[in-house]
């Protein structure tokens, strides 16, 4: 099937994140050309957007306005989420050794498929990641994009909830010093999630125009930052071992008691729960790779960047992805590495929850969770806008803007969302799901098979070495989600998942 010549106006905000300065200056209407009406396509971020008038109208020709530094913190901004709690479990179940190789390859990766993302961007001139699959497939290659960029964000969202499920009640339990979780209503994490969903989240998302929600994004980061911070400071503040029998103690005590009754258990057992493992496989190894996809997923954003950059060139694009993702690796290693050493193997699949072994009423810990649940609690809205608007785009194309619509659209989203958070044992299958399907498919195959379609063969035969080593990353994609998934379906069929829990 031969690519087709028009180009479309595709969504050009997929992730309401960065919206300042996409607006395109004019939309030439052609012939042949479905053009999406750029009133609709960014209505929801009018007031927000900022309309260059000294520009000629061209399609492509969006004024970039920010510079290198905002870039970078722009595409971190997009890379880090929720995945970084998900990465001290990872090293659990690999050792240090292997899970630093994993994330140098992953990170790596990440990197050559932006490569291949701009490059085909270039060649056509095109500033969405959906218009590269248009491009090279027609509508079905739109389409494919769409879902997958939806079904990423649906799952960012379910594991924002999830957070919300089970950090909310331990933030509550601190703040009414009560001193063991009992049945009522207000420390359960289901009613929680649904009350927030209702009266915080909901409204947010009816909103027409994202506004100034749409900053909110840079508090999340400083949120992880200040996580990173309390996560390297507490593995000199826990001791290890943690006695099991002080886990389900709660209520004060100091890390010296703490650290008495740890050396009151065996020397030998102590040094086997407390050394740290280089190389481990095990039936939990299989969620390494799909936790660590998920965590660097940020490849539907970055051509909005690349729009915003001033005096934009692939080279410098580049080097604003290379390096945000730089910093995002050391992050992540970072902690990764702290989360592990301070509780090993009884590190949970949820970071930040494992704390409550330690000390509920930690003013520290208690700290990091209210900004962990303010950042993720802004972030859903912020996160369902695009998915509202491709859901609209699929299902709605060309239609006036109804309000009942788009209640209805954030309703039953967050409905479904909030099933299944309920309904998820753990934040593990979330992170296992979407990070063996969405995510390989947005990181490896998407930009290896859009790359070989779109650069003519004028230009680099199919038999090239670049178009060659795209085929090979698509395979690699491919084989790393058949695998990944096989592994994660053995692992619920077999029944071992013991997931390291938080409840
Ligand atoms: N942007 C995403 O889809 C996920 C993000 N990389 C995270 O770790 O949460």
């Amino acid at each position: 099937m031969d690519a087709p010549l028009q180009t479309e106006m595709v969504e050009l905000v997929p992730n309401g994140r960065h919206l300042e300065g996409l607006l395109p200056v004019g939309i030439p209407e052609a012939d042949n050309q479905r053009v999406e009406d750029p009133r609709q396509s960014c209505v929801e971020s009018k007031g927000f957007l900022q309309k260059s008038p000294s520009k000629e109208p061209h399609f492509t020709d969006f004024e970039g306005k920010t510079s290198f530094g905002m870039s970078v913190f722009n595409l971190s901004n997009a890379i880090m989420g929720s995945g970084i709690l998900g990465l001290a479990y990872a090293m659990a179940n690999t050792g240090i050794i292997l899970f630093l190789f994993l994330l140098t390859a992953i990170a790596l990766l990440s990197s050559y498929s932006i490569h291949l993302l701009l490059k085909s961007s270039g060649i056509v001139g095109i500033r969405a990641y959906e218009q590269l699959g248009y491009r090279a497939f027609g509508t079905p290659g739109k389409l494919v994009a769409a879902l997958a960029i939806t079904l990423q964000n649906i799952g960012a969202m379910s594991s924002y909830l999830y957070i919300i499920k089970s950090e909310l009640p331990l933030v509550i339990l601190t703040f009414l010093n009560l001193e063991k979780q009992t049945l009522v209503w207000y420390l359960n994490g289901n009613y929680l999630v649904i009350l927030v969903s209702v009266t915080v989240i909901l409204p947010l998302a009816l909103m027409r125009q994202l506004g100034y929600l749409g900053y909110s994004s840079g508090f999340s980061l400083s949120c992880m930052v200040f996580f990173l911070i309390a996560v390297i400071y507490k593995k000199f503040q826990v001791p290890c071992p943690l006695p099991s029998n002080l886990t389900n103690i709660t209520g004060n005590f100091s890390h010296m008691e703490v650290a008495e009754k740890a050396q009151l258990q065996g020397e030998p057992e102590a040094a086997a729960l407390c050394t740290p493992s280089y190389f481990t496989l095990n039936s939990q190894t299989a969620y390494t790779i799909p936790i660590m996809a998920f965590a660097f997923v940020c490849h539907p954003e970055v051509l909005p960047i690349y729009t915003e950059l001033k005096d934009p060139t692939k080279r410098k694009m580049q080097h604003v992805s290379n390096l945000s993702i730089t910093v995002m690796y050391v992050m992540y290693f970072l902690a990764a590495l702290f989360g592990y050493l301070t509780f090993y193997d009884r590190v949970e699949s949820e970071l930040l929850h494992t704390y409550s072994q330690v000390d509920p009423f930690d003013v520290l810990i208690l700290c990091v969770r209210v900004a962990v649940l303010t950042a993720v609690t802004l972030t859903v809205p912020i996160v369902l806008f695009p998915v509202r608007r491709a859901i609209q785009q699929i299902l709605f194309q060309n239609q006036e803007f109804s309000w009942v619509r788009h209640v209805l659209i954030a309703t039953v989203l967050l409905t479904c969302i909030n099933l299944l958070v309920i309904f998820a044992p753990n934040i593990l299958g979330i992170f296992g799901i979407i990070g063996a399907t969405s995510a390989p498919c947005l990181i490896f195959i998407f930009p290896a098979i859009f790359y070989f379609r779109i650069i003519p063969t004028e230009k680099e035969p199919a038999r090239s070495t670049p178009k060659i080593l795209a085929l090979c990353f698509a395979l690699l994609g491919l084989l790393l989600m058949t695998m990944s998934l096989s592994f994660i379906i053995i692992d619920w069929v077999s029944g071992n998942s013991q997931h390291g829990g938080s409840h």
